[in-house]
């Protein structure tokens, strides 16, 4: 316990994410759950609370709180405000309630780490380096509030206040924290196309990219990340009903994502303490509701390339917590409709899958609004995300290489050899390497290239289509070197089809 001022008050020591954290000087954490807790801060006297945090996930959030609250033994009470459906939805704050209430047990983590298992229908852990005892001690030490509203929390926290200078619970107790380091393969930094059929066997290879690839930096959340920077993620095949994995290995269920949808979808009203929801901005926030310009316009011209819709408020540059997803652009091209959405920041591991497919039920929406409403009856084209800053953090990390593990060969030995660059026909012909270059569908000749050397062939043809895909290419270049030893030894040449 450390004295802070004549008044006899407590400093609370924040050892993990401390720029996360409002600290004050009384001996109640204030857990905002996903409020925004300036908007809980500014209604409270420091003098009242000891800290004000956020708590997001019940995999990641819950352990760097124990460890602060072990590190902060004057901390005798807690008010936990579950006020938003992301908190429902995330679950984090109702599993910290199942600590206190339920305990934990020792077990294994999604990915086979050793942990301490919360006692919760709630998947939640905690770092098996911090001791059952101390989690006990800790659990036995707290009083604890569970509320519904701010006004609540200040109740609460006032109420606690009165009970003051409780006794500390006992010394400081520090945990180590064991590190895991990814090896990072050379790549490009900026611009990457990731292509799918589903969200899901998308999402994997996005993983897989960003995870071997990305570069490692801070964020400004105390923490790493690792990122590639302007990827884009072409789905084109998710069918109407969402494809989720059996078993499921993404983040989010069929229920989550039911929750989810009218996030983006359905107008909202503004809420003191939530930072806003996609749908509020599409449907309200500038006054027009944005989705029925874009099907109005599409419907009276339908090749526009105007169907644009904005998410960003210029006056967002003035406060925390501006929209992620930006823009969304929906463009109607040979009968197909297809949208493209912008993201400033993207986590690809948590929050990816969910705004893809909420993403995908817009277009949706728009395609059979325009049907309804018009004679377009338009096919659903691909969905396009594209993600400023694509990036994993740290504390998923492990997660990640699970996953990746687990999933991401069976995804690309499932793979068809298609190459919208088209099919190469090798012939040797006249003392020559003759190569012709056809469509994919029809199979028409469009390009021919004829040599001796097999590498300027290589090197001419990826100059001309630079987008064949990489094991094409490898392809090639073998059956060009085969072609260049029968034509040196004057064998016959077949293409190893
Ligand atoms: O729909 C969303 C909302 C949030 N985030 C992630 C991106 C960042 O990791 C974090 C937001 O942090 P700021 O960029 O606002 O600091 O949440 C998403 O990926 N998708």
């Amino acid at each position: 316990m450390t004295l802070a001022s004549s008044n006899y008050q407590f400093t609370y020591t924040p050892h993990y994410k401390p720029n996360q954290l409002i600290c004050g000087y009384g001996q109640t954490a204030v857990i905002t759950g996903w409020t925004v807790k300036q908007s809980v801060a500014k209604q409270l006297n420091p003098e009242d609370y000891a800290v004000i945090g956020n708590l997001y996930s019940p995999t990641r959030g819950i352990s760097p709180l124990i460890r602060n609250l072990l590190a902060n033994p004057h901390v005798r009470f807690l008010v936990i405000l579950q006020a938003t459906k992301e908190d429902k939805n995330a679950g984090g704050c109702q599993c910290l309630l199942d600590f206190l209430a339920n305990g934990f047990t020792k077990g294994t983590s999604d990915t086979g780490r050793d942990t301490w298992v919360i006692n919760s229908t709630i998947t939640g852990y905690i770092d098996i380096e911090i001791t059952a005892d101390a989690l006990e001690t800790l659990r036995q030490s707290l009083d604890y509030k569970e509320v519904k509203s701010i006004s609540e929390v200040v109740n609460y926290v006032k109420e606690f206040a009165k009970e003051t200078h409780k006794q500390t619970w006992g010394e400081p107790l520090i945990f180590p924290i064991v590190e895991t380091t990814p090896t990072v393969l050379p790549g490009p930094r900026y611009g990457h196309r990731i292509e799918g059929k589903t969200i899901a066997e998308t999402w994997v290879k996005i993983l897989h990219r960003i995870k071997t690839t990305g570069t490692i930096r801070p964020t400004g959340y105390d923490g790493k990340w690792q990122e590639l920077i302007d990827l884009t993620a072409v789905i084109t095949n998710e069918p109407p009903e969402f494809y989720f994995p059996d078993p499921n290995y993404l983040p989010i269920d069929r229920s989550f994502l039911q929750e989810y949808i009218p996030q983006i979808l359905d107008d909202a009203p503004y809420t003191e303490g939530v930072k806003y929801t996609y749908g509020q901005r599409l449907r309200s926030w500038f006054k027009r509701d944005q989705i029925e310009q874009v099907i109005n316009k599409l419907i009276g011209e339908i090749d526009a390339a105007s169907g644009v819709m904005s998410l960003w408020d210029v006056n967002d540059h003035d406060k925390g917590g501006s929209p992620c997803l930006n823009h969304i652009w929906v463009r109607v091209v040979d009968n197909e409709l297809s949208l493209t959405a912008t993201l400033r920041s993207n986590d690809m591991f948590a929050a990816w899958p969910a705004n893809a497919m909420g993403l995908r039920a817009l277009q949706q929406h728009i395609r059979d609004a325009i049907a309804k409403r018009s004679d377009y009856n338009l096919q659903m084209g691909p969905l396009i995300t594209i993600s400023q800053s694509a990036h994993i953090y740290d504390d998923t990390w492990e997660n990640v290489d699970k996953l990746i593990s687990n999933q991401y060969a069976k995804i690309i030995n499932n793979r068809d050899y298609f190459d919208p660059s088209g099919n190469f026909l090798i012939e040797v012909e006249d003392g020559q390497i003759m190569v012709k270059q056809t469509t994919s569908g029809s199979g028409e000749i469009v390009a021919c290239y004829s040599g001796k050397n097999p590498l300027k062939l290589v090197r001419d043809i990826c100059a001309a289509s630079p987008a064949i895909q990489p094991d094409h290419i490898g392809y090639l270049g073998m059956e060009l070197q085969k072609a260049y030893q029968s034509l040196k030894l004057g064998n016959r040449y077949t293409q190893d089809q």
